[in-house]
């Protein structure tokens, strides 16, 4: 699969949100939008209601990852509404079977998301459930983190596993991903790339996610894992 770019409006101005997403709009593939609760992270940030008033501004899909303590709840409700695709993280969920098939049978892609620390192998039989597999490469709760070279290693056995079982799951990278990270993430398995402050934090935005465009498929196309 072409190399997916999913700018986080994490990092675009909170104050005139549809603006900013219009700026991407012919150049991105998806809207990341992060939905955190203070609980799960440190840190809050916009929910349903915002949500539904992006989706009336949007031209392009929005990607919601949910960095919450109760994603079981909510999760559907996200689908309902139209987003396009609905991450919940395995640290959080109670009951993420039931939660994935809910935000499927609503017409959404179910993605689960996993922190840095949290190994990805015992989640490895859950990947016939899902559309996405997100992982974290900064601790999450905030835009314009260092990415964490240390999860690479992880993102090469996820893809490993998605390979050996040869499902159609996209394999998302979310932190720190940037004009000098996205290659080593694109090398290491990645297909879908979140960047909020390489996009948001330059002066060019579409600009941006173009030349991450690039980068990606031009590292896609050499790595081992895409023949
Ligand atoms: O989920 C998160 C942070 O928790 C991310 O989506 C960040 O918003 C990405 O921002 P950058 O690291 O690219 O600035
Ligand atoms: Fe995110």
């Amino acid at each position: 699969m072409a190399a997916q770019i999913s700018p986080s409006i994490l990092s675009a101005d909170f104050a005139k949100l549809a603006d900013d997403v219009a700026l991407i709009a012919d150049a991105a593939d998806w809207v990341h939008v992060d939905v955190m609760d203070n609980h799960f992270v440190p840190n809050l940030t916009l929910g349903l209601p915002v949500v539904e008033a992006l989706l009336k501004h949007s031209a392009l899909p929005l990607d919601c990852h949910l960095m919450i303590e109760d994603p079981d709840r909510w999760a559907p409700q996200y689908a309902e509404a139209g987003a396009g695709s609905v991450t919940i993280h395995v640290e959080a969920a109670k009951a993420p079977v039931r939660t994935l098939r809910t935000i499927r049978a609503a017409g959404a892609r179910a993605g689960l998301g996993i922190n840095p620390a949290t190994p990805v192998e015992p989640y490895e039989d859950l990947l016939g459930e899902i559309d996405m597999l997100l992982l974290m490469t900064v601790e999450p709760g905030f835009g314009g983190q260092r990415f964490l070279d240390v999860v690479l290693p992880k993102v090469r056995r996820a893809r490993e596993m998605i390979k050996g079982r040869d499902l159609p799951v996209w394999l998302q990278v979310d932190g720190g991903v940037s004009a000098e990270t996205i290659e080593r993430c694109a090398d290491a398995g990645a297909d879908v790339f979140v960047a909020g402050n390489a996009v948001y934090g330059s002066g060019d935005p579409a600009e941006a996610v173009r030349a991450l465009r690039g980068k990606a498929e031009h590292a896609t196309s050499g790595a081992a894992w895409s023949r």
